[in-house]
């Protein structure tokens, strides 16, 4: 299957996916200068207070943090989308050093580390119904930037001795995720795709402008992670990121000025 090395990695998708081609993939280089601002975009609500952690997994290309979503626990709503989405998991791309990572850029510049907050339409069944349609999804991205210490995240990393290698997980409960956002929820926002095979072209992306922080040895915490099967030849898990896909004539619109 699919991975990030260089016989199985986003060069190589379009074999077995070809939509890896197709007019809306992501993710995209966002021009600071080219993104018009619409007053018409409401401001992003994310309702987390009363979500529910369930577990934490390994599924051999990032780490993922599963919620409960069988009611409306988690919710988003505003911002660009109609109707209610909710939080299905949140998991994270990063490099194998501190300069690159993230797979969306600004004006060029790439983060060490981009966390995901993957919410699914709710006038679908589930997640596997929404997967695949065209406002099926809608992903919150948040830049990491090397800084302080991130306590709040330090909880996730905390949870890594056991879930080092693939199809490893643990129990994880009671993490609110609003406590990964920034302060400010001013975004970027484009019509784009799953960023990993199978690349389905459902994804509404809400792009934060402001980075949370981590620091650079957190960041060494989370290349602790493999690739690999327990008592396979150890892999370590970074580079997971796929790089920026052509725009393809799209508009990025900003919620701020
Ligand atoms: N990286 S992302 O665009 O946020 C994203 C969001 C939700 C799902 C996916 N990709 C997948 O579920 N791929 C299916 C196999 C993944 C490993 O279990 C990617
Ligand atoms: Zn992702």
């Amino acid at each position: 299957s699919w991975g990030y090395g260089t016989n199985d990695g986003p060069a190589k998708w379009a074999d077995h996916f070809p939509v890896a081609n197709g007019p809306r993939q992501s993710p995209i280089n966002i021009v600071s200068s080219q993104a018009q601002f619409d007053s018409s975009l409401k401001p992003l609500k994310l309702q987390y207070d009363a979500s529910t952690s369930k577990d934490i997994l390994n599924n051999g290309h990032s780490f993922q943090v599963n919620f409960l979503d069988e009611k409306d626990n988690a919710i988003l709503t505003g911002g660009p989308v109609t109707g209610t989405y909710r939080l299905k998991q949140f998991h994270c791309h990063w490099g194998a050093s501190d300069d690159k990572g993230s797979e969306h850029t600004v004006d060029g510049v790439k983060y060490p580390c981009e966390l995901h907050l993957v919410h699914w339409n709710t006038k679908y069944e589930n997640f596997g119904e929404a997967v695949s349609k065209p406002d099926g999804l809608a992903v919150v991205g948040v830049f990491l930037k090397i800084g302080s210490a991130n306590p709040r995240l330090q909880k996730v990393l905390d949870t890594f001795d056991a879930i080092k290698a693939k199809g490893q997980q643990t129990t994880f409960l009671n993490f609110d995720p609003k406590n990964l956002l920034p302060a400010s929820l001013n975004f970027w926002t484009y019509e784009g795709s799953l960023t990993t095979p199978p690349l389905y072209e459902s994804v509404t992306w809400i792009v934060l402008r402001d980075p949370i922080s981590v620091s650079s040895a957190q960041m060494a915490k989370f290349r602790s992670l493999l690739f690999s099967l327990e008592g396979e030849q150890p892999c370590r898990m970074c580079d997971n990121y796929r790089p920026p896909q052509p725009l393809k004539g799209r508009k990025v619109r900003s919620s701020f000025k």
